[in-house]
């Protein structure tokens, strides 16, 4: 019997000294950022989703960023090296975490660099952003941990922002979604449709046609909603100014055996 789990980390209160790439530093509120992550953790259980607390890493301004650090297919989780150093000792707690719920383990292993973020799973085909934090041997690491179980890596260029999920994710039909502006090639992918924000390319798929997705682009929730799927709105505004969106709040474990 297959369980939905979702693994998340609260965020530390030095959030705001987190890292920032590709737009301005501008100040966040911890407070609010509490807040606002108890109620997308919220939103999660609300539909089927058992949520598992990774402990709290104070220290890491970027650890509730918790998606950066695996990558899983169904009980085989690969470890992240993450390109960005300062995030490297989010990992260790998050292999115990995985290791305690069943999977088998795989690492990225120097000089291969990868984060979750990068990672865009559709059925069984993984989408791997190179050009940012994730480099050429990390993708054929991936390929290397993955492909034995019928996974088919494809490598596709990320330059215009942090991560490829900062770009593009997929609706339940399997259709890419992203802001044209900040995607490399809408080409690599077999459907595209553009949507008209930014923050309208991220969406978490809950289950049952609902996408929970950020407060901030309710023109694409509209046009979403137009498809036949359920928008479920969450704010994130404290972790979006630190270059982070719905996905990287949480690790999906869609197809664990419990
Ligand atoms: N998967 C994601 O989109 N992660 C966001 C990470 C943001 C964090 N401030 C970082 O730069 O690593």
């Amino acid at each position: 019997m297959t369980s939905r789990r979702a693994l998340v980390r609260r965020p530390s209160p030095r959030l705001a000294d987190g890292l920032v790439t590709h737009i301005d530093r501008t100040p966040v509120d911890a407070a609010l950022a509490l807040r606002q992550w108890e109620v997308y953790v919220v939103a999660l259980r609300a539909h089927g989703w058992e949520t598992v607390e990774l402990p709290p890493l104070d220290d890491c301004p970027d650890g509730v960023f918790v998606e950066d650090t695996m990558v899983v297919h169904r009980n085989v989780a690969v470890i992240a090296r993450p390109g960005a150093e300062a995030r490297r000792p989010e990992t260790a707690t998050a292999e115990e975490a995985v290791t305690g719920l069943g999977c088998s383990l795989n690492r990225i292993r120097e000089p291969g660099t990868l984060e979750g973020g990068d990672v865009l799973k559709i059925g069984d085909t993984l989408y791997v952003g190179r050009g940012g934090r994730t480099n050429g041997d990390g993708v054929r690491q991936l390929r290397a941990a993955l492909e034995p179980l019928g996974v088919r890596v494809v490598a596709v260029p990320v330059s215009k922002v942090l991560h490829l999920k900062s770009a593009v994710t997929a609706l339940p039909d399997g259709t890419v979604i992203g802001y044209p502006p900040l995607v490399d090639d809408p080409n690599a992918f077999p459907r595209f449709l553009p949507v008209p924000e930014e923050s309208g390319a991220h969406v978490v798929l809950l289950g049952g046609g609902k996408l929970l997705m950020a407060q901030s682009a309710p023109r694409s929730a509209e046009l979403f909603a137009d498809l036949g799927y359920e928008p479920v709105p969450v704010d994130i505004s404290e972790f979006e100014k630190m270059e982070g969106c719905v996905t990287c709040l949480s690790v999906r474990l869609r197809e664990l055996y419990a």
